[in-house]
């Protein structure tokens, strides 16, 4: 796969022990199993722990979001970041569009606009074959980016001074 990295220096952890949501889009289940694998193993090597929450589709992810920001408001249970897991493939039509770019950008809008750590583990291709070689964890590992890039923005909001 081209420009397939371990990204190692990127990468920082919190210095706190971090608990994260990790939300999973099971539209291509197998895909699904293999993202998650990646990130529940990211995240157990560097001793975070995590709640998983599973929705139908991509485009469920940001309001699940939107859901746990809610009941952190509420007293209920808090996320130090959130970890976004699924996978787009091109069909004939334009709902490829829709789902692929709709779900980042409403990702990227709750990331800058509530100020919150989110690893977008969202694969967008367009096909399976490209799809297993980025969510395979021997391969891409996509998942487990994602789930360290979440611990890098957590570890940046402790550093930079912001509340959680
Ligand atoms: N086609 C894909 C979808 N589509 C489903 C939507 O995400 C959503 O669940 C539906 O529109 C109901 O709201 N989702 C994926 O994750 N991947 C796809 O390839
Ligand atoms: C997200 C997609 O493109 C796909 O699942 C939908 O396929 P189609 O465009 O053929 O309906």
């Amino acid at each position: 796969m081209a420009g397939t990295s371990q990204h190692g220096k990127a990468f920082i952890r919190p210095k706190k022990n971090a608990h994260l949501l990790i939300i999973e889009a099971r539209f291509h289940d197998d895909l699904a199993d293999a993202l998650l694998d990646g990130a529940t193993s990211a995240l157990d090597e560097a001793d975070a722990t995590y709640d998983v929450v599973t929705v139908p589709g991509s485009l469920e992810i940001p309001g699940v979001i939107a859901f746990a920001l809610d009941g952190m408001a509420e007293g209920g249970k808090v996320y130090d970041g959130f970890v976004a897991l699924g996978t787009v493939i091109r069909g004939d039509t334009y709902h490829f569009d829709i789902v692929a770019n709709e779900s980042s950008r409403a990702l990227m809008d709750l990331s800058v606009q509530e100020s919150i750590a989110i690893g977008n583990g969202i694969l967008t291709t367009e096909n399976e074959e490209q799809a297993w070689v980025r969510a395979k964890k021997s391969e891409g590992d996509k998942g487990g980016f994602a789930a360290r890039a979440a611990l890098t923005m957590i570890a940046l909001k402790e550093k930079l001074g912001a509340q959680s």
